[in-house]
């Protein structure tokens, strides 16, 4: 707890190293470098916004409430009504923001701070329309009087706090691969080149722009450069709004400096920029233009982030000499201040009170003493309300203060290394639809629709570059059909109705293994790229069916290469017929068998989006389509008969047994001494043995639930196939596009 003693003004901004400032001073026209000495003037990205791209942000009354985790009224309580009573009266949310208000402008950098859980993260999904889906919130925030559409999305840069990169490509594939499907289509492919070096050069990640960004299997970048590259990546679209959550943790002052300086840069050149930052140093706090302190969730200060020490002052809580700012703010939102009137809690709720009070009456502008003496307004239009003059520190109220616009703040910065010239010709705010009718004109994707499917595509199978044909997997692959060739070692080649039934096997043991395999990855596909899509999609990256067709097409190589080595394998061992027709047919009926199959999977994984709920899922389908598949229960009860229609397999089977039945004589054969049917070895040429008699009904005599001697069914089997396959496409997409709809 630190206990209070008054301090004036001018301490206060020698203890945080401000200088005190003339509103008018003018700063020398230095420039502003980044890491390793680089030039942000070479960044072509930021150069100064044009007017009409401007945009001015306003949060009008927000609130927010997240859910509370309860248990499940048990069975009893749902029968009793009295336990009803008592179980269903708990509050089931919990408000996390109140009636937070403030504004944005071009040239501005609003910060969010306040204690851990204070409701930072959650304010700053809200004005970027990010937040949870369980979150209620209410109040509005406007982009130039409009609300966020999706056109506006795309021209607002947002940097998570956990970075959402690939972990599999390099820093400059990253870049690349953003540049490319966000960067409009009117510029030149040379000119998209240009400027993702310009984005390297000027965050400092030339020396590590080959590295792969990596997690926590496979070490890449450090967390600063993936920082920078995670801001490198909203920046290349130039953006008019950039959000950033916490883009300084975890990393070191000098480069928390950098970041800063370049956000600050950044909205000199027109920008707003809103950024959550948690503890920041004297130095990154002078580079703040605004400040919106919260405490639990309620606004403490809002206003100009360098008179936060003159309000709390003013209200009897003085900067201690040699305090930081920062860190004092920090104290007073987590009740860690006292005066001699009030205890730690009593000083917070008392300037929540106060400050709401005071913004109920200038709820866009907050606190700035530099527009009352601006507007000439000085203390004649009293602002503030009684209680506040009224503090127990006996200091002046607040100054009263009139609206201006925000270049003023931005202009009387002083912030060193900041080119101010710059800031008074772009200090005007646009109004409502102004910029609007420029952001209309823009393509609404970056890159064409085919582009697209190209780029993802191409970006898909780098992010899977290590995990293609991993040795386990030919392991795998290879000891399995060694082990199927050898138990099946030419039975396709046996004419027998004994062996016939081995053929059977054979051939529902390729439809099986293709079939799991290809469900079981691909029910990881959506759930793994989930966040990635929500994250890229927000920013209006791409379109969702042309992920869609990539992310899909580019499991085709790393799939299906493994199978087709196993197919080949199986099927020369196991002596299935050898005849082109054939091995075509019975490979492409394979190919659809597992196109069906994924189609299955991606639908289970999309429908959860948890993996492990995914894979409970798939085992219990995947057992009935096997079981129902016409190998296994060969004769169903007639109510229960419908099931196996729905079996893909039965399908595939009907095709491969047409395939390898339909043109081939069997023969059921009797040994003469025993009466049993015949093994093959014994009878080596059924034609010409007395004891065998040619079959001419294979459905009656391998007592199969189909007919492998209609063309007919087996056509139709493939167009059941075929129908499967697409319409379980259609089905993932439309799912898909539920699960994204309020991107
Ligand atoms: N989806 C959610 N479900 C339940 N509680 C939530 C949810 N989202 C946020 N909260 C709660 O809301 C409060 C504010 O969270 P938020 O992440 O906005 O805080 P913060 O100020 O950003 O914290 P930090 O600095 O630690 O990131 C916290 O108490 C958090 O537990």
């Amino acid at each position: 707890m630190v206990m209070l003693r008054m301090a004036s003004t001018e301490e206060e901004e020698r203890s945080v190293g401000h200088t005190p400032r003339a509103k008018n001073d003018s700063l020398p026209d230095v420039k502003v470098t980044i890491g390793a000495g680089h030039d942000l003037d070479d960044l072509g990205v930021i150069e100064p916004l044009p007017e009409d791209k401007r945009i001015t942000i306003n949060i009008n009354s927000i609130s927010a409430r997240v859910p509370l985790l309860q248990q499940r009224a048990s069975l009893l309580s749902r029968l009793n009504p009295r336990r009803i009573g008592s179980s269903t009266n708990k509050p089931t949310h919990r408000q996390v923001l109140f009636d937070v208000s403030g504004s944005v402008r071009p040239n501005e950098v609003l910060a969010l701070m306040g204690p851990s859980g204070s409701g930072k993260t959650s304010l700053l999904s809200i004005m970027g329309a990010r937040d949870q889906k369980q979150m209620q919130s209410e109040g509005t925030v406007t982009f130039n009087g409009q609300p966020l559409t999706k056109r506006l999305k795309r021209r607002v840069g947002y940097v998570l706090q956990d970075d959402l990169l690939y972990e599999s490509l390099t820093v400059q594939e990253t870049l690349y691969y953003a540049a490319m499907l966000r960067l409009p289509r009117h510029m030149s492919h040379e000119d998209k080149l240009r400027r993702i070096d310009l984005a390297v050069t000027a965050l400092g990640l030339g020396q590590c722009k080959d590295t792969i960004i990596g997690g926590f299997f496979r070490k890449g970048i450090s967390g600063g450069e993936r920082k920078r590259v995670s801001i490198g990546v909203e920046l290349l679209i130039n953006p008019s709004v950039l959000m950033l959550d916490e883009p300084t943790s975890g990393l070191d002052s000098t480069t928390s400096m950098h970041v800063l300086t370049m956000l600050r840069h950044l909205a000199s050149g027109g920008r707003s920029i809103v950024t959550t930052i948690h503890q920041p140093s004297s130095r990154l706090y002078q580079q703040l233009d605004k400040l919106l302190l919260l405490s639990q969730g309620h606004v403490m200060y809002y206003g100009a982030a360098q008179q936060a020490a003159e309000w709390f002052s003013r209200l009897g809580y003085s900067l201690p000499y040699g305090s930081s700012l920062a860190d004092f703010i920090l104290d007073l939102a987590s009740a860690d201040v006292s005066n001699p009137e009030r205890d730690g809690e009593q000083s917070r709720l008392y300037l929540i009170d106060t400050a709401e009070a005071y913004l109920r009456r200038h709820p866009q502008d907050g606190f700035n003493m530099d527009r009352d003496s601006d507007s000439g307004a000085g203390g004649g239009a009293t602002a503030g309300p009684g209680h506040i003059s009224g503090s127990g520190s006996g200091s002046s109220s607040p100054t009263s203060i009139s609206r201006s616009d925000g270049a003023d703040i931005a202009a009387t910065r002083g912030i060193s290394g900041v080119t101010v010239s710059k800031l008074g010709a772009q200090g005007d705010i646009q109004v409502a639809g102004g910029s609007s009718g420029a952001l209309q004109e823009e393509h609404r994707w970056g890159a064409p629709y085919l582009t697209q499917v190209s780029l993802l595509f191409r970006r898909s199978l780098r992010t899977r570059r290590f995990e293609t044909m991993k040795g386990q997997d030919v392991m795998q692959f290879s000891a399995i059909a060694l082990l199927a060739g050898l138990f099946w070692l030419q039975a396709g080649q046996d004419n027998t109705v004994l062996g016939a039934r081995n053929t059977l096997g054979l051939l529902f043991f390729i439809s099986m293994f293709a079939s799991f395999r290809a469900l079981f990855l691909a029910l990881y596909t959506f759930p793994e790229e989930y966040k990635h899509m929500l994250k890229e999609r927000a920013s209006g990256m791409y379109r969702l069916s042309a992920f869609y067709a990539a992310r899909t097409l580019s499991d085709v190589p790393s799939d299906f290469t493994l199978p087709t080595a196993f197919f080949l394998v199986v099927y020369m061992m196991g002596g299935l017929r050898y005849n082109a027709a054939a091995f075509f047919g019975m490979y492409g009926t394979m190919l659809l068998t597992m196109l069906v199959a994924q189609g299955l999977g991606l639908l289970l994984g999309v429908i959860t989006m948890v993996p492990k709920t995914a894979q409970t899922l798939a085992s219990v389908v995947m057992m009935s389509m096997v079981l129902t598949g016409g190998f296994f229960v060969t004769t169903l009860p007639s109510w229960l008969n419908w099931v196996q229609y729905l079996s893909f397999i039965y399908y595939a089977l009907g095709i491969s047994l047409y395939i390898q039945f339909s043109s081939t004589q069997l023969y059921s054969c009797t040994d003469p001494a025993s009466g049993d049917s015949c093994a093959p070895a014994s009878l080596p040429n059924p034609e010409s043995n007395p004891n065998c008699f040619p079959v001419y009904d294979v459905q009656e005599s391998l007592a199969l639930p189909q007919n492998p001697a209609s063309q007919g069914d087996a056509i139709r089997n493939a167009f059941v196939l075929l129908g499967f396959f697409i319409f379980l496409r259609v089905l993932v997409y439309v799912v898909l596009r539920r699960k994204t709809a309020r991107l």
